[in-house]
C-alpha cells in the first residue's frame, strides 16, 4: 500500500512553540506547507520567504510555498532565489504566465505546483498539466484555517488520478484545507498523494505537538484503517 505524506501547514501552527513544534515533527512529517498570501488575493497576510529561512535554520525536509497572490512572477522570484523546493501557483492567475513561470521554477531546479480552488475546473489547466510537478486542490476557500470542507472538490482528485494513470503523467496530487478526523475518511477514497494539515486535524487537538500527533495518528487508522 502506498503512503500518504502528511505536510503541516505551518500557518496553523503555535508560534511560541516553534523550535519545539518543528523539532518534534522534522522525523514524522514528509513536507512543510507555507501560506503566502498578499492581502489582495485572499484577504489575509500570513507567511513569507522569510519564515521559510527562519524554518530552514531547524530542518532540512522541503518547503513547499502556497502563493495566494494576485501577482506570482513577484513572489516566484523571490522564492527562487531562496531555492524554495517546492513553489505552487495559483491556476486562477496565472493566465499568460503559466509557462514563462514554471519554466523559471524549472529551470532554478525546483519544482512547480499548480493549485485549484474549488470552483475551478481542472480543465482550466490541461494546456499545462503534463509539465507541472505538483497538483493541490483546494478542499476550502483560500485565505483562511477553520473553514467548511466543500465535499465535492473530491471529485476532482479522483479525476486527476484517472488521468495521470491513463496519460502517465508524474504529478503528485495534494488536497489542502480542513483535513481531519471528520474528512480523513472521504478523503482517503479520493486518493491524494499528499495531505495537508492544519488546525482541525493537527494543531488544534492539543496544546502539546506530542499530543496532537499521537490524536492525530489515531484519528487516521480509526477513519482509514491505515496506520501513519
Ligand atoms: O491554504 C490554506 C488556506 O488558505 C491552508 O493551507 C490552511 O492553512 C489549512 O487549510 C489550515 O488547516 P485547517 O484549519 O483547514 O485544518
Ligand atoms: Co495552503
Amino acid at each position: 500500500m502506498k503512503k500518504v505524506e502528511f505536510s503541516p501547514s505551518l500557518m496553523t501552527m503555535d508560534l511560541d512553540k516553534f523550535k519545539e513544534q518543528i523539532t518534534f515533527l522534522n522525523d514524522r512529517v514528509g513536507s512543510y506547507h507555507i501560506d503566502i498570501m498578499d492581502g489582495h488575493y485572499v484577504p489575509n497576510i500570513t507567511l513569507s520567504p522569510w519564515f521559510i529561512e527562519e524554518v530552514r535554520k531547524i530542518s532540512e525536509l522541503p518547503i513547499s510555498a502556497h502563493l495566494m497572490v494576485t501577482d506570482p512572477s513577484f513572489w516566484v522570484q523571490q522564492l527562487v532565489d531562496i531555492k524554495c523546493e517546492w513553489i505552487c501557483m495559483h491556476a486562477e492567475v496565472l493566465d499568460g504566465l503559466a509557462f514563462r513561470l514554471i519554466d523559471q521554477i524549472q529551470d532554478a531546479g525546483l519544482k512547480a505546483g499548480i493549485v485549484l480552488n474549488p470552483e475551478t475546473p481542472i480543465e482550466t489547466i490541461f494546456p499545462y498539466i503534463e509539465l507541472v510537478d505538483k497538483i493541490t486542490i483546494m478542499t476550502v476557500d483560500p485565505g483562511f484555517a477553520g473553514q467548511r470542507f466543500i465535499e465535492s472538490t473530491l471529485d476532482k482528485i479522483v479525476a486527476l488520478r484517472e488521468l495521470r494513470e491513463q496519460k502517465g503523467y508524474q504529478f503528485v496530487i495534494e488536497m489542502d484545507g480542513s483535513s481531519s478526523r471528520k474528512t480523513f475518511k472521504s478523503i482517503d477514497a479520493a486518493g491524494p498523494d499528499i495531505y495537508i494539515i492544519g488546525r482541525s486535524g493537527l494543531f488544534g487537538l492539543d496544546e502539546d505537538i506530542e499530543k496532537s500527533w499521537e490524536i492525530m495518528c489515531k484519528d487516521y487508522e480509526d477513519m482509514t484503517a491505515k496506520v501513519i
